[in-house]
């Protein structure tokens, strides 16, 4: 039987009072890739945000109901806790411009305090950057900066430094929206060898996205759930007619 990793119950956001994700009730397994998908300003990023506790981070920003890390209630762990298990990639490759490809895998330890021996951060470096599917493209350039590298590596190299952390679940916010087709192919193709190890939820705005690489997709409408089902069965057989609208190209 497939466990759940995150679950949701009642959960709303706000932005003062503008109520932007409503009543969300929604069960994410482990080791999947979840598709979070609909029209503009319909409250995706904004549901991602609150898994991890960034929604609260910006001024005005409220939230309410349950967010459940396995048996924990992810608003009563330590914040930093929680973003250390449950990590994040945005949407612009955003790698630190002053720090080399090695110190940028390793920047949530500095951040966060904790100390390394050489030897524990080289491999955390290694694996990392293997996991990303980036280590034989960087091995000999670690301590250029990160910058120097072409988008769809930086893109990368950000989720060496997501996973460095080794979180169980990775939010992806549109990873791919800012990357060329080749690119975005190589991100799509880690996304896949990713969910062996993570959970991954990753909000996009591309339908053939979200069908090659999600298990499931979750199909938002002005702050609603409005269906979520395996994505292959979302896609074919829509049961809400906003869904089907959506996937009809009759509103993007
Ligand atoms: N920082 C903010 N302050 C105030 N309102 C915000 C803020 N960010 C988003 N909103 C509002 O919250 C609502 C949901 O926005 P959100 O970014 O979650 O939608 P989205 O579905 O991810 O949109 P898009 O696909 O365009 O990125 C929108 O009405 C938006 O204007």
């Amino acid at each position: 039987m497939e466990s759940t990793i995150i679950s949701s119950s009642n959960f709303n956001a706000y932005f003062g009072t503008n109520h932007v994700v409503k009543n969300v009730n929604i069960e994410i397994p482990k080791n999947s890739v979840i598709a979070v998908m609909g029209p503009s300003g319909c409250g995706k990023t904004t549901f991602l945000r609150c898994i991890n506790r960034m929604h609260e981070l910006t001024p005005g920003a409220t939230s309410d109901g349950k967010m459940m890390l396995h048996d924990d209630d992810v608003y009563e762990m330590h914040p930093i806790f929680v973003r250390l298990k449950i990590g994040m990639v945005f949407q612009r490759p955003n790698p630190f411009p002053n720090l080399s490809i090695y110190d940028n895998v390793i920047a949530g330890y500095k951040l966060n305090g904790l100390r390394l021996s050489k030897s524990e951060k080289d491999r955390i470096v290694e694996q990392s950057l293997t996991r990303s599917a980036l280590w034989n493209e960087v091995k000999d350039s670690l301590h250029k900066k990160g910058t120097f590298l072409s988008g769809g590596q930086q893109q990368r190299l950000c989720i060496a430094r997501a996973i460095a952390m080794e979180p169980e679940v990775l939010l992806l916010d549109e990873p791919t929206s800012a990357l060329d087709p080749i690119s975005t192919a190589s991100i799509e193709e880690l996304l896949y060898e990713l969910k062996s190890t993570y959970t991954l939820v990753i909000v996009t705005h591309n339908m053939q996205q979200a069908a090659r690489v999600s298990n499931k997709t979750a199909f938002f409408y002005l702050g609603e759930l409005v269906e979520y089902n395996v994505t292959k069965e979302l896609f074919t057989n829509p049961k809400d007619s906003r869904t089907q609208n959506y996937i009809t190209g009759r509103f993007s």
